[in-house]
């Protein structure tokens, strides 16, 4: 089978929510002991639970296991970020090693992190838990031109609705998707950019930390890169988007939410670089989204524009600004709270309760 036609038989896999499990759960919903509504947009998250699942209450989408998708950037050399390139391979290892932040996350929320290796520019000793699926040594300067090849895009997003797949098999009721890959954050601005139309000005965020002289200077290199790729344009499939202006980790991140969407298990999503792999897997399958939640919102621009064209509202918004999957980690048990909700909350015949007149 060659990438193109792995990526067609995912989205071929992919059913619409079941509107009515979605239709059960906002009435159960109604008949619990509480004020109509009085749950807010955890009442929305669980009646989309029940169209993921297709059954109402949905099971609880427990335990989660965030896979962080790592990779490089060509468009390093442009000075974009004040971290050295060998950062993303450092913490590849730290993250093996038990020691980032989305590590102590996972740990509090009882979930898994798997690494996966789809294009970190160094060798990577083998360990377990590190899923070696390179597809390059880092992605070309999309300053300059295309970032990948249409092939190795594909092959990203495939890759991404393997582990999807896997993860599930393996027991993940819940899937969440994480990045590291230093200076992504210009390809998710390139790719905002690309999809929402937006000017760079408003989506290029400091990303991992920079002054406002190199702020200027990564405005600009994101609006080169639209501009020497032909960006944005209608015509531009978003596959040949992502291969034009974004990374491999953005790749896979849109292929690991069309498995998620494939497999019928909810995908909670980060901050802006898996908003912008969402950008690529709402083009390539507009249903997919259907089974997306909002971890967080980052304080990075681009990622508030990202949820705003999706359609998605972030369940926190604690300023974070990490990647890894860290916010979306932190927003697994307020999922799950939703979900229990459903199965435990007595409703006001059962428990008694005099309805309001
Ligand atoms: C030590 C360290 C740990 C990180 N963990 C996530 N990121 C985040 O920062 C990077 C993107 O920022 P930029 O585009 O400015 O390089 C990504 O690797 C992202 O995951 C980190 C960055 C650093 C430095
Ligand atoms: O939104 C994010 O996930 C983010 C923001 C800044 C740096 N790294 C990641």
């Amino acid at each position: 089978m060659t990438p193109a036609e792995a990526v067609a038989r995912i989205v071929a896999a992919i059913d619409p929510l079941d509107e009515a499990a979605a239709r059960a759960a906002r009435e159960h919903q109604d008949r619990l002991t509480k004020p109509r509504g009085a749950l807010g947009s955890l009442e929305d998250v669980a009646v989309r639970l029940a169209g993921i699942a297709g059954t109402c209450p949905a099971p609880i989408p427990h335990p989660a296991a965030v896979a962080v998708f790592a990779a490089d950037h060509g468009v390093h050399a442009q000075g974009v970020t004040p971290w050295p390139q060998e950062v993303t391979a450092q913490m590849v290892a730290n993250f093996l090693a038990g020691g980032a932040v989305v590590n102590a996350f996972a740990n509090q929320a009882g979930a898994t992190v798997t690494v996966v290796d789809v294009g970190v520019a160094a060798d990577l000793p083998p360990t377990p838990r590190l899923v070696n699926r390179k597809i390059a040594y880092g992605t070309a300067d999309l300053s300059q031109g295309p970032a990948m090849t249409r092939e190795q895009a594909e092959r990203a997003i495939a890759t991404g609705a393997e582990i999807a797949a896997d993860l599930v098999r393996y027991g993940a009721r819940c899937l969440i998707a994480g990045d590291m890959g230093i200076a992504n954050t210009t390809a998710s601005a390139a790719l905002v950019s690309a999809f929402t139309g937006r000017d760079p000005e408003l989506v290029t965020g400091r990303g991992a930390g920079i002054d406002d002289a190199t702020l200027r200077h990564k405005i600009e290199v994101v609006r080169r890169g639209l501009e020497a790729n032909g960006l944005p344009s209608e015509e531009v499939p978003a596959i040949e988007v992502v291969a034009r202006v974004g990374g491999l980790e953005h790749a896979a991140i849109a292929g690991f939410i069309l498995g998620a969407a494939a497999a019928r298990v909810p995908v909670i999503l980060d901050g802006v670089i898996a908003g912008a792999g969402a950008l690529v897997a709402a083009g390539i399958a507009p249903r997919a989204i259907d089974y997306c939640l909002a971890g967080h919102r980052s304080a990075e621009p681009g990622h508030a524009a990202t949820l705003e064209h999706l359609g998605l509202r972030p369940l926190v918004d604690l300023e974070l600004r990490l990647g890894e999957g860290t916010g979306a980690v932190l927003a697994h048990p307020l999922v799950c709270a939703a979900a229990r909700v459903m199965h435990e909350v007595a409703t006001f015949d059962s428990a008694g309760v005099s309805e309001k007149e």
